[in-house]
């Protein structure tokens, strides 16, 4: 039997756990600093046995994922060395940041004790085991970080028990992983914090602005919404990148500055032609890039009762519909509904109902 022990059952730390709960030969410890969440996590059946202290919950583990913001990651490990571990154990972490946890564990893991970095490119802007689901990391890619120093077989041995959650399993180099993820995925939150504190500053001089934030603005600034403990770990903690990207921003600000002072319609046609042809290139269905669930848009007459008859068109044929988002409404006017889904095959299901009872669907 492994025993495998989360620390942290938050977001990740419980849709880690999830993926191993109840899969044959797993046991799944949890510990968090939160009594509530453990309780939660109990309560949920995430985790088999939910631990007092952290001592308890790794005696014996032969993985610990560490699940905890950024910025405790460095004083967990440490913790971690000062209790006797079962031999072979495996450590690896789920943090948004890989350089400066791989450089701290190179330098202190103990011999017959495994460190492993690692980061799930996937998840929310909630927080909490509530938001915890077993299918977060299908089909995301899940990176690891191992070094020169890391014994194939202990790799091997990691990636076979992540095996259970679905993911893509790749290695990358953590000064890579840092200088890449902080320009998807730090950089993007920046901005949208950004743009909705300044959309706020207007918003407090005339609240009309805040009645016609539509679709454009919702899909932009949806990660604005990230737990702020945890976003300011990863930017302090990926802060050299950050910086080097925020002037590479600036720039691309002011060149669209110098386009509108110009009156540079071709310029400004040419921006939004390149973004558009290399965004379109990027894969659409995939977990933690672009969209986290598959969707279909449907357009829809806009008018009472045509959620439930879709609802209902689609749970007739149980095809499980996992959120339902009106992008666009306005009375009398069609809108656009968006329709999540958990897999490929209830998406394709649904799309050919669909179109069959005349609905215009696109992806
Ligand atoms: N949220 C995302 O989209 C996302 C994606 C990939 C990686 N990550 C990384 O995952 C980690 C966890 O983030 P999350 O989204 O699950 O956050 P979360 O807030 O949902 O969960 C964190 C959990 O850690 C617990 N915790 C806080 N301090 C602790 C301590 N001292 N000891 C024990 N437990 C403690 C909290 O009570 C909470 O239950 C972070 O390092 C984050 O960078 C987050
Ligand atoms: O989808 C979201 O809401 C996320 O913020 C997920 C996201 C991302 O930026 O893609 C955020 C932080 C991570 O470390 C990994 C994934």
């Amino acid at each position: 039997m492994d025993k495998v022990a989360v620390i942290g059952v938050g977001l990740m730390g419980g849709s880690l756990a999830l993926c191993f709960k109840d899969k044959p030969g797993i046991r799944v410890a949890g510990y968090d600093i939160n009594p509530l969440e453990l309780e939660k996590s109990m309560k949920r059946g995430v985790i088999d046995v939910a631990c007092a202290s952290l001592e308890e919950a790794v005696d014996g583990a032969d993985f610990i994922f560490l699940c905890v913001p950024v910025g405790l990651l460095e004083q967990y490990l440490d913790r971690l060395l000062q209790i006797s571990l079962k031999p072979g154990c495996i450590i690896s972490d789920v943090g948004s940041t890989k350089a400066s946890i791989a450089h701290y564990a190179a330098s202190r893991v103990l011999p017959g004790v495994y460190f492993i970095g690692g980061h799930p490119m996937a998840g929310s802007e909630r927080s909490g085991v509530e938001a915890a689901t077993s299918l977060l990391y299908e089909n995301a890619f899940y990176v690891l970080t191992p070094d020169e120093t890391t014994p194939e077989d202990i790799y091997d041995r990691l990636a076979a028990l992540l095996k259970h959650t679905k993911a893509h399993i790749v290695r990358v180099e953590p000064q890579r992983h840092d200088r890449i993820v902080g320009a998807v995925s730090h950089l993007p939150h920046v901005i949208a914090v950004a743009l909705v504190n300044q959309i706020a500053r207007y918003n407090e001089e005339d609240g009309l602005y805040e009645s016609l934030a539509a679709g454009g603005f919702r899909d932009i600034t949806r990660i604005a919404s990230g737990h702020p403990y945890m976003w300011r770990d990863i930017l302090l903690n990926n802060r050299d990148e950050l910086l080097r990207l925020l002037r590479d921003w600036n720039a691309g600000i002011s060149k669209f500055t110098d386009l509108l002072e110009t009156s540079d319609g071709e310029g400004v046609y040419r921006e939004f032609e390149s973004a558009g042809a290399f965004r379109s290139k990027l894969p659409e269905r995939r977990k933690g890039m672009i969209i986290a669930l598959y969707d279909v848009y449907v357009d829809v007459p806009d008018h009472p009762g045509i959620i439930g008859q879709i609802a209902t068109l689609l749970g007739d044929q149980r095809i499980n519909l996992s959120n339902i988002q009106i992008i666009e409404s306005r009375a009398d006017v069609p809108g656009v509904l968006r329709l999540s889904f958990r897999n490929e095959t209830d998406m394709d299901a649904a799309i050919g109902l669909l179109k069959k009872s005349n609905y215009k669907v696109q992806l």
